[in-house]
């Protein structure tokens, strides 16, 4: 845990874990947090507590005579300062991955969307995990035409069963990458000659390690391939990217697991009935005494005492010295980067979705009303009007009332920067927030297919250390025991409503916008006469679909992304602006 984290509070409601012969812990989603959440108690754990937590599970199945496979399916990069705030990104985040001892580990969208990430993965990070790190649909372009970005696949027996697996690690069907990767389409893939090979093999158990929502054509395509060749043996799949606990049934012997996000979750899944045939045949996998092989999942709230209650271990025996020392190197590391820094005190806390948009608490709608109509300007042009256009996906987390300088990059990790196409007649203008939102347009479609994620019902986000109840104590039937109750995560799933393991209060979630509109120097009166042409100003992220949409309310081809200029200075970043931002107008008494 880091100097200035907090435990979770005593009293916790948990439910069990139950082990089975092949057992895996997952994680999806990291996004930089391996510091854990300093502000929230009930997910601060850090990257050393998980390596302590792994090196305990994987005794304990050593003990009980069966495995233990730990999982991270991607997007570890871009989405706090640990990653973001060194130089070059990253520098200590792919050290502090070294000890991870990932049995297999894939890529996500977030290591391909900058040329120099995808690099790094693939110089850097991906030696180090050889051939445990798989990428099955990606290649890269090193200057000598295009190579698979890792190793396709993995056959493996496990330690203790000596179960024979065949993992493959695949990205969704994402188009939003730097152009020296390429992405395959998950359905070209599964026609490929080495993937047709590879799901003949005669395994006890296929293991497909997903950056892919649970609930995807691509899963079921990858499900559906790999079931037509063996009809009776376990496909385990775990997924990511849709930043929720989620889980699914695709067959009585294949299921998908998601674990979350931001080190918030590690998820848990069990098999039990695998029994390994001596001779490798159509049937290996039998299941025990006739039962049918039965599948658990857990969603494990990332912190100590979980770890703890859940590894069997106490505060004393629970830390081991690899996990100290990552621990240790992470402070080390922040301390390096001054993320403790105090930039200002919010007002108050706000919310991307705990709070509806727009309302005084949320963070979209204090961006469109307060800071981008302040910072977003163009010297030369500030008193032409002007409308802003930010996509909802850039803001990525919530404030509280310290505002450090870790939390700049934690809100908005991304270096996007303000593009503007001058002049543009009203009538154009003001439709384009409605051609956004409009589910149907071009924007939308690119987007979804980007991975692109609007508000979902399913999702459920953490609440931080304030919003706890206050100590709501529940009797035990059966005994004096108490239990203390906080709002949390309780998801509901294809198994039900048992699958995280503290028991918690739900909390509301409301839906966040698609595209942000700020509107800045518009004349007194404008309602009443509004300016002829207004500045569109927006981020070169979504360059092309400002072109695209501007050119459908008009109905020709007017605009393409090229034609548009920076509206700003480049080092002009969201992030820096909000930095200043908050320096000049929040005060330092929280
Ligand atoms: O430069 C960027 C890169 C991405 N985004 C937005 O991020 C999300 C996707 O993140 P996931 O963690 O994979 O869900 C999506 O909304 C992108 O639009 C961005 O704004 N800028």
């Amino acid at each position: 845990i880091q100097p200035s984290a907090q435990n979770p509070l005593d009293g916790q409601e948990f439910r069990d874990l139950e082990w089975g012969d092949l057992n895996f812990l997952h994680t999806t989603d990291q996004h930089g947090w391996h510091a854990g959440h300093l502000e929230e108690s009930q997910y601060s754990a850090d990257l050393g507590d998980y390596i302590s937590f792994i090196s305990h599970m994987r005794r304990r199945a050593k003990e009980k005579g069966v495995d233990l496979l730990v999982i991270d399916t991607g997007d570890r990069v871009e989405g706090n300062g640990l990653y973001d705030a060194s130089e070059p990104k990253g520098l200590y985040t792919r050290r502090i991955l070294e000890p991870f001892d990932v049995d297999i580990i894939t890529t996500g969208n977030h290591e391909l969307y900058n040329g120099t990430t995808a690099l790094h993965e693939h110089t850097q990070t991906i030696p180090f995990f050889g051939d445990r790190y798989l990428s099955s649909n990606i290649d890269i372009d090193m200057g000598n035409g295009w190579e698979p970005m890792a190793n396709r696949s993995l056959r493996f027996q496990t330690e203790n069963l000596g179960l024979d697996i065949m993992a493959f690690g695949f990205l969704f069907n994402f188009t939003g990458n730097f152009k020296n990767t390429r992405v395959k389409p998950v359905a070209t893939v599964l026609e490929e000659e080495w993937f047709q090979k590879a799901i003949r093999e005669p395994v006890d158990l296929f293991l497909v390690a997903a950056h892919i929502d649970v609930h995807t054509l691509e899963l079921q395509q990858i499900h559906d391939a790999i079931r037509q060749q063996n009809p009776e043996t376990p496909i385990q799949i775990f997924g990511g990217h849709s930043h929720i606990r989620d889980f699914v049934e695709f067959d009585s012997k294949s299921t998908a697991l998601e674990s979350g996000r931001y080190c918030e979750t590690a998820g848990f899944l069990s098999l039990d009935g695998l029994v390994p045939k001596d001779e490798k045949d159509t049937s290996f996998v039998k299941p025990k005494d006739g039962a049918p092989m039965k599948t658990f999942r857990r969603y494990l709230d990332f912190n100590r005492a979980g770890f703890q209650h859940h590894s069997n271990t106490t505060e004393d025996s629970f830390d081991t010295d690899a996990g100290l020392k990552v621990s240790k190197d992470i402070a080390l590391y922040r301390q390096s980067l001054d993320l403790n820094r105090l930039i200002g005190c919010a007002p108050r806390e706000y919310t991307l979705s705990r709070d509806p948009y727009p309302s005084a608490g949320n963070w979209y709608s204090y961006l469109g009303e307060v800071l981008l109509p302040k910072m977003v300007v163009n010297k030369t042009r500030a008193e032409v009007p002007r409308m802003i256009f930010i996509n909802g996906g850039s803001q990525r987390f919530d404030i509280f009332k310290r505002f450090t300088y870790d939390t700049t990059f934690i809100v908005s990790p991304f270096t996007s920067r303000f593009m503007y196409a001058a002049d543009i007649p009203w009538e154009v203008a003001t439709r384009l927030l409605g051609y956004f939102n409009d589910d149907a347009s071009p924007y939308s479609v690119e987007m979804q297919a980007k991975g692109e994620h609007w508000a979902s019902a399913s999702s459920n986000q953490p609440l931080p250390e304030s919003m706890m109840l206050p100590v709501n104590q529940i009797p035990l039937a059966r005994g004096r025991q108490k239990w203390r109750k906080t709002i949390g995560y309780t998801t509901e799933d294809a198994f039900g409503k048992q699958g995280d393991d503290v028991v918690h209060q739900a909390f509301q979630k409301f839906d966040t916008p698609k595209v942000l509109q700020a509107n800045a120097s518009f004349p007194v009166g404008w309602e009443a006469k509004p300016p002829q042409t207004v500045d569109v100003v927006f981020f070169d992220f979504i360059a092309a679909n400002v072109a695209d949409g501007m050119n459908r309310i008009v109905g020709e081809k007017k605009w393409k992304k090229e034609d548009f200029g920076y509206y700003m200075s480049r080092e002009d970043t969201l992030t820096k602006l909000m930095l200043e931002f908050v320096q000049e107008e929040w005060g330092k008494e929280c």
